[in-house]
């Protein structure tokens, strides 16, 4: 069994990545529910500026945001500052005694960029070791990610652990294909399912063929994130309406939406996947363990490419006239 704490006094630092919507919080939700790593501090670093996550990710001894910038490039300095600061606070006497860091990489990060900044940076390397790299994959959308996305593949084969997870109502062939494409890109990882974060059985048949993966430029037209101020008029129904037919008609662009709106039942976490839309979500009224969150609402975050800021806010305009 894993000691909790290092005996050479060195953090664990888990790198937790897979593609935008992939389950990583979902994941981590229920890992810190069960305590599965010990008292850590977890990261979470998102590519927008307005941080979602934290709000979900009680259970750990601190919840810090990264946001704005993904932790493998842009945001690296705020990683390294976030990481120094952490170690700052162990040395201090009031510093709760930490096993680790856990780090929920934004869904458009490099793991391996991320671990060789801690490999590279000379006080890092004497205080934090990089104890595993953890990557998420969801079954649904998992093989059209490996056929169009370069960093999808980058993300999986900087795995030593790969969790399918949504695998519950997925085709079970797409599932066992899936698995075996991920044993072709990574033969060395361990490779898990899971269910809302609940271990689940990945199914097997020695009949199905992996996917043929056509070959990718390491390039392509980077996601961008849009943040757009839903205001309360359009009321939570016209909102959802709005939605729907807005990834009708653009879910093949728009990759990730999350949002936060009032309702008179408390706040909403709103989220969709492609052209899936979530149930809403209740949220806490405060985030447990967050570094003073702003709680901020009626807003939504969208992540894709090719989305024209003017032609969605005209958009949303047009259904708050309407209203
Ligand atoms: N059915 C099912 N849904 C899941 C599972 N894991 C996550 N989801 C749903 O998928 C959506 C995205 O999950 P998140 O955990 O927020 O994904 P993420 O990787 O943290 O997303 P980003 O931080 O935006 O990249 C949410 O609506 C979750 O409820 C799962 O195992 N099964």
């Amino acid at each position: 069994m894993t000691e909790v704490y290092r005996r050479d006094g060195r953090l664990r630092l888990t790198i937790i990545g897979g593609f935008l919507g992939s389950g990583k919080s979902t994941w981590l939700r229920h890992q810190l529910h069960e305590r599965s790593f010990g008292p850590v501090c977890l990261l979470v670093n998102e590519a927008a500026e307005t941080s979602i996550d934290d709000l979900l990710l009680g259970g750990a001894e601190q919840v810090k945001v990264l946001a704005g910038g993904c932790a493998c490039c842009e945001g690296r300095n705020a990683l390294v500052a976030a990481l120094l600061r952490i170690c700052e606070k162990q040395d201090s006497t009031d510093g709760q005694r930490l096993s680790g860091v856990l780090l929920e990489t934004s869904g458009l990060a490099d793991p391996t960029a991320i671990a060789k900044t801690l490999l590279t940076d000379p006080v890092l390397t004497r205080r934090f070791v990089v104890d595993e790299v953890i990557v998420l994959m969801d079954a649904i959308n998992g093989p059209l990610q490996l056929a169009q996305e370069y960093l999808g593949r980058r993300q999986i084969e900087a795995a030593e652990r790969i969790i399918v997870t949504k695998i519950h109502g997925t085709p079970t062939d797409q599932v066992v294909r899936l698995v075996k494409t991920l044993r072709i890109l990574n033969p060395a990882a361990e490779i898990e399912g899971a269910e809302l974060g609940v271990p689940w059985q990945l199914p097997s048949d020695a009949a199905v063929r992996p996917y043929e993966l056509p070959a990718l430029p390491a390039f392509s037209e980077p996601i961008q994130s849009y943040r757009l101020d839903v205001s309360r008029e359009a009321g939570w129904t016209g909102l959802s309406v709005w939605l729907s037919a807005l990834l009708a008609a653009r879910g093949d662009q728009i990759v990730r939406v999350k949002g936060v709106v009032e309702s008179p039942a408390g706040r909403l976490l709103l989220q969709s996947v492609h052209r899936a839309v979530q149930p809403p979500e209740i949220l806490p009224a405060v985030p447990a363990n967050s570094d003073g969150a702003k709680l901020e609402s009626n807003f939504i975050v969208l992540l894709g490419r090719g989305i024209d800021e003017k032609t969605l806010n005209r958009s949303w305009s047009k259904l708050v006239e309407a209203k």
